[in-house]
């Protein structure tokens, strides 16, 4: 069951396309991250599901039978990357706001509101203004705006941006609760360590395509051609990136103190060989960890170039 798919979506701003062509589904219950570097597309996607930028052409569906925004944008929970509350309302004041705005009133509005303050960690501050508000306060407060009326699709456009880890931690647990509880989550972000913690399945996007899709895992070990070693050594051997060099089936070695990383072609059993190097070289082995690279990799492998600026 899907609770959106996009198929075929175009978005041009004079002449650029700021997407272009790109098709994803997303299943219930799922979290989804959309990564990628800056302008790559993702707000204007977003945008264009939310129902805040009008698509060239493409299809949006939603929950697998509706297509006009009119009619589902009540199911979903926008936190944009601006964020959108009244400095001079108390956080109670702005969510009981917004989640009026879908008519709710009363007993039920009370309770939907103090739920909202208390999931984001707010409710003690509940009849402070929102401009006395820190920056990772303001990110919470605009989550309980956005969910206060349960929404089925969460879209959150980069919400630990600038703010301190802390904050970032509770708006990363809060997502999973979030999930837990039913919801939907799009999740995008340049932060490829988040999106790798929390997505489901992702989509990496750049200069408004579509570059790799679906499971973390699944990217990493079918786009790469490489996995990586990390031993930990007991001693400290000069040089030993040289030795390792020589291995067939090793492309890259970098070293760092008595740490070593060794990026190797995953068809080549090399691990014999590296052990055999680093013993006849005098140094110790204390740990090895055969490890996936990470999605940054991934990102360079495809581009040429890193995530972030
Ligand atoms: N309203 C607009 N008018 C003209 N160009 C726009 C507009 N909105 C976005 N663009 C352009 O479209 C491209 C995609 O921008 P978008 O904001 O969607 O990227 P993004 O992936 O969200 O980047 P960021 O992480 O920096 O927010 C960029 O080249 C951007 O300059």
């Amino acid at each position: 069951m899907y609770i959106l798919q996009v198929e075929n979506l175009y978005k041009t701003y004079n002449h650029v396309a700021a997407v272009n062509g790109v098709s994803f589904s997303i299943k219930q219950g799922e979290i989804y991250g959309l990564l990628g570097p800056n302008g790559a597309g993702k707000s204007t996607l977003i945008k264009m599901i939310s129902g805040i930028e009008k698509k060239d052409s493409g299809k949006i569906v939603f929950d697998e039978t509706q297509t006009n925004i009119n009619r589902y944008k009540k199911h979903l929970g926008i936190i944009t990357q601006d964020i959108a509350v009244y400095p001079s309302f108390t956080a109670y004041e702005n969510v009981s706001f917004f989640c009026s705005l879908y008519s709710f009133k009363g007993k039920e509005l009370k309770r939907r509101v103090e739920r909202a303050l208390e999931f984001t960690g707010l409710i003690e501050y509940k009849d402070k203004k929102a401009c006395e508000f820190s920056g990772g306060m303001l990110r919470r407060l605009h989550l309980a705006c956005a969910i206060a009326h349960t929404p089925q699709l969460i879209i959150m456009d980069e919400p630990t941006v600038g703010i301190d880890p802390q904050s970032r931690n509770h708006i990363l647990q809060s997502v999973k609760h979030l999930q837990k509880n039913g919801a939907s989550i799009i999740y995008t972000s340049h932060y490829m360590e988040e999106v790798e913690e929390i997505c489901d399945e992702i989509c990496i996007i750049d200069k408004g395509k579509i570059i790799a899709k679906g499971r973390t895992d699944d990217i990493k070990s079918n786009l790469l051609k490489y996995n990586i070693y990390t031993i930990v050594l007991k001693n400290k051997i000069e040089g030993i990136e040289n030795h390792i060099k020589k291995i067939k089936g090793v492309y890259s070695v970098s070293v760092k103190e008595n740490e070593i990383m060794c990026n190797y072609c995953k068809d080549i059993n090399i691990l014999q060989k590296l052990v055999n190097t680093i013993f006849n070289n005098g140094g110790v082995i204390e740990s090895i960890k055969d490890e996936l690279p990470t999605l940054e990799s991934v990102f360079l492998d495809l581009t040429g170039k890193k995530l972030r600026d």
